[in-house]
């Protein structure tokens, strides 16, 4: 589904951040992208979106580049971000709409969809609201909403747990394993490494802008030699070297 290879990027020219990233994310895998503070796991996903140009190397989604094909590109993909980017003159009831319009979901399944979701997320209530009056976490679940409206092929989640509630987390990672098992392929970054654990299949641990493990953990324990070692002890001893 997603193939990201040798990609070397970042804001300027001079100064790539990522080096020579390679992974890739198959139909319905939850792909966990781990690293510390600043290891480039956003600047990644930037150039996965599209946000940013690579360097060198190349994205392809399904076989074909941004590039290469834009509104295919794009169509596969849905994107929850770190920070929640809304309308502050839409409502979520708008937005949901707005989605749908953009990723033609026929009115009938648009309007199941969206109910089912604000139901799990608790959101009925305030589905005629501003975001503006949310709170961070009620702006984090509008993001959540709109992406899994669209059930895409490819879902890149970028740090989703934080500021949601342990109900709101709970509901994340049941419809997270929901999507996985309808197929979709999943990227997701995270800091919470036991929940990283739990929930994905293979990883990919970024060290100062470089892929230093990769693969499931038994994978990840073979490369460094550590065959009983949890994520976070594998991940500790990466970045200790
Ligand atoms: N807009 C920007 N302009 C210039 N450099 C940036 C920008 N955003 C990030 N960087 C730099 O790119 C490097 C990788 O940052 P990135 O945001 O990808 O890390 P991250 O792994 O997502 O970190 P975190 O876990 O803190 O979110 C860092 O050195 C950072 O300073």
């Amino acid at each position: 589904m997603l193939v990201v290879k040798d990609l070397t990027g970042g804001y300027s020219r001079h100064q790539p951040v990522i080096h020579q990233i390679s992974l890739e994310v198959q139909p319905a895998e939850i792909v966990g992208l781990i690293g510390v503070n600043g290891a480039g796991k956003s600047t990644t996903i930037k150039h996965i979106l599209g946000l940013l140009t690579p360097q060198s190397g190349s994205v392809t989604v399904q076989g074909s580049t941004l590039q290469e094909n834009p509104v295919q590109f794009r169509s596969h993909l849905a994107y929850i971000p770190e920070v929640p980017q809304f309308y502050e003159e839409l409502t979520l009831w708008e937005h949901l709409e707005l989605t749908a319009r953009a990723y033609q979901i026929p009115p009938e399944e648009f309007k199941q969809r969206a109910e089912y979701l604000l139901d799990v997320f608790r959101m009925k209530k305030v589905a005629k609201w501003f975001p503006h009056t949310f709170s961070k976490g009620m702006q984090q679940k509008i993001m959540l909403l709109c992406a899994f409206l669209v059930e895409p092929s490819l879902l890149i989640v970028d740090e989703p747990f934080v500021g949601l509630d342990p109900l709101a987390i709970q509901a994340l990672l049941d419809l997270l394993l929901q999507r996985k098992k309808a197929g979709t392929a999943i990227l997701m970054s995270t800091h919470i490494l036991t929940m990283a654990e739990k929930y994905c299949d293979r990883f990919v641990l970024l060290h100062e802008g470089r892929v230093a493990l990769y693969g499931t953990l038994e994978d990840m324990r073979k490369q460094i030699g550590l065959p009983n070692a949890s994520l976070e002890e594998l991940f500790i001893q990466v970045v200790k070297d």
